[in-house]
């Protein structure tokens, strides 16, 4: 069972090849069997899987029907879920149980999906290789000394592991797209505004978007059409129709005009994924798409303006993690002053908080101009980069990361390197654009991402090129060794 993707899992149950609770039950004995080696779980839910998939069998038994109905899938643990642990990843908030969903995990929920669990991240999703977690590292389960990518690393170590069909998670600066490439799985990060924030625990308000992780583009579609849509919960979120997701895929190729940006080609990238990545386009040209060579020439500013203005709004949005609120706080503080202060010192790991050391300094007074007031502008310019860009096509198309999953470990002394391999992903966050990533083969055994980025709200032709790349490829079908 652990094999079928969402598609098939609901024309099985559909079928009464097995209940949701079978299904659920075999999941969680595979979790509990396999995560040991991957530590991509922080909570297993099991009782409330269990009651969900009870109450999604019964549903169907009453005649309902719906393509979650009874879908197994695991939430990134920055989703508010209602007395269920939210950590973060932090030990600062250790013991935090929310006290409601986010709209995220409601919407899903009446969708009929069971959540099997709460997934390991980055802490406050800050980080690309999913070694920063209070609650230890996640591995790869194409290799187990290697990283998984981050932040989502958990939610796609767990669906490239076979221990759940899709998951949630966040992208900030590649936070989805990243860990799906490194793990052969396909992810998309709608247009920032697609996806309710609400109950989404904030990093960068400006950049942050949920999305889903699974492993084929049609899995994506059937998840991302039960997350997105207008909440006006959400001052960000945006009053326009969905688009028909699984509708879309379907469409041919012919025609299709594809950008090949210059800039996503030159030093720095692993000259095994440039191939792979070509190798692709190759193939999407045999369905009919023409390649033009383009460029999106402040790409190159794109990592130091991200670095700024990412910092700089999570400065803002972690103060409230005062020690008094929620989750952490010190032993016998002296005075609040004392008690904000151990809090926090004692409650965010390292890479929080250089984060919050480097936001608050590009925001002060006297710094704000050269700093943040530059990297807002940078970010126009990368926009209009997109902009002109797509007048002459209709998806730009290049590697998702530079490199393939690198040995835990092996960056931790040196934070800049990691954000160096973000190059590619985090324009699409400062432009707003949606981006996704598939698989595109392998490197030394290790899983290679081609990322495609369209114009605005224009996820339904992301998911359509994928699948249909999906249909003559079958990279997307091949699983670890041991899992
Ligand atoms: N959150 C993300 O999208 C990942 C990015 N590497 C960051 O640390 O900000």
């Amino acid at each position: 069972m652990h094999h079928l993707t969402l598609a098939e899992i609901s024309r099985a149950l559909a079928a009464k090849q097995f209940s949701a609770v079978e299904l659920s039950q075999a999941l969680l004995a595979r979790i509990q069997q396999l995560d040991p080696q991957l530590n991509s779980f922080i909570t297993v839910t099991e009782d409330l899987a269990l009651a969900q998939a009870k109450a999604a069998d019964a549903r169907r038994a009453a005649g309902e029907t719906g393509a979650l109905l009874g879908a197994p899938i695991g939430h990134k643990d920055l989703f508010c879920t209602e007395g269920v642990l939210t950590s973060c990843a932090s030990k600062i908030l250790d013991g935090f149980k929310a006290p409601y969903n986010a709209t995220v995990v409601e919407k899903l929920a009446a969708a009929g999906s069971v959540t099997l669990g709460k997934l390991n991240m980055d802490e406050f999703a800050m980080g690309s290789a999913n070694e920063s977690s209070h609650y230890g590292p996640v591995k790869n389960p194409w290799d187990v000394t290697r990283v998984p990518g981050g932040s989502s690393g958990g939610s796609a170590a767990a669906v490239a592991a076979r221990l759940l069909p899709a998951a949630t998670g966040t992208d900030t600066g590649g936070s989805i797209r990243q860990p799906a490439a490194l793990t052969n799985l396909t992810g998309i990060k709608p247009t920032y505004g697609r996806v309710s924030r609400w109950g989404m625990i904030a990093y960068a308000s400006s950049l942050d978007q949920g999305g889903p992780l699974a492993r084929t583009a049609e899995d994506c579609a059937l998840l991302l059409a039960g997350m997105a849509g207008f909440d006006a919960k959400d001052s960000t979120s945006v009053d326009q129709p969905v688009d028909d997701y699984l509708a879309a895929l379907n469409q041919p190729l012919a025609g299709l005009r594809i950008g090949l940006p210059k800039e996503y080609f030159g030093a720095g990238l692993d000259s095994r994924i440039a191939d792979a990545v070509l190798a692709v386009v190759e193939e999407l040209k045999k369905l009919g798409a023409t390649v033009k060579d383009i460029s999106l020439p402040n790409m190159q500013h794109a990592i130091p303006a991200y670095y700024v203005i990412a910092p700089a709004e999570a400065s803002s949005n972690l103060s409230r993690f005062d020690g008094v609120r929620f989750g952490y706080r010190c032993e016998n503080p002296k005075d609040l002053m004392d008690l904000y202060k151990r809090s926090r010192a004692e409650g965010f790991g390292e890479e929080v908080k250089r984060r919050i050391m480097v936001g608050t300094y590009a925001l002060s007074a006297g710094y704000y101009d050269a700093y943040y007031l530059k990297a807002q502008k940078i970010r126009r310019l990368i926009k209009n980069d997109f902009v002109a860009a797509f007048h002459e096509v209709d998806v730009i198309l290049g590697p998702t990361t530079p490199n393939p999953a690198w040995k835990l470990g092996a960056k931790n002394n040196d934070p800049v390197s990691a954000y160096l391999e973000d190059i590619y992903t985090i324009t699409a966050n400062l432009a707003g654009i949606p981006g996704l990533s598939m698989p595109a083969g392998f490197v030394d055994g290790l899983p290679v991402g081609v990322q495609l980025l369209a114009p605005y709200f224009q996820e339904g032709r992301l998911l359509n090129v994928a699948h249909q790349y999906q249909q003559v490829s079958d990279w997307h079908t091949r699983a670890p060794e041991g899992f």
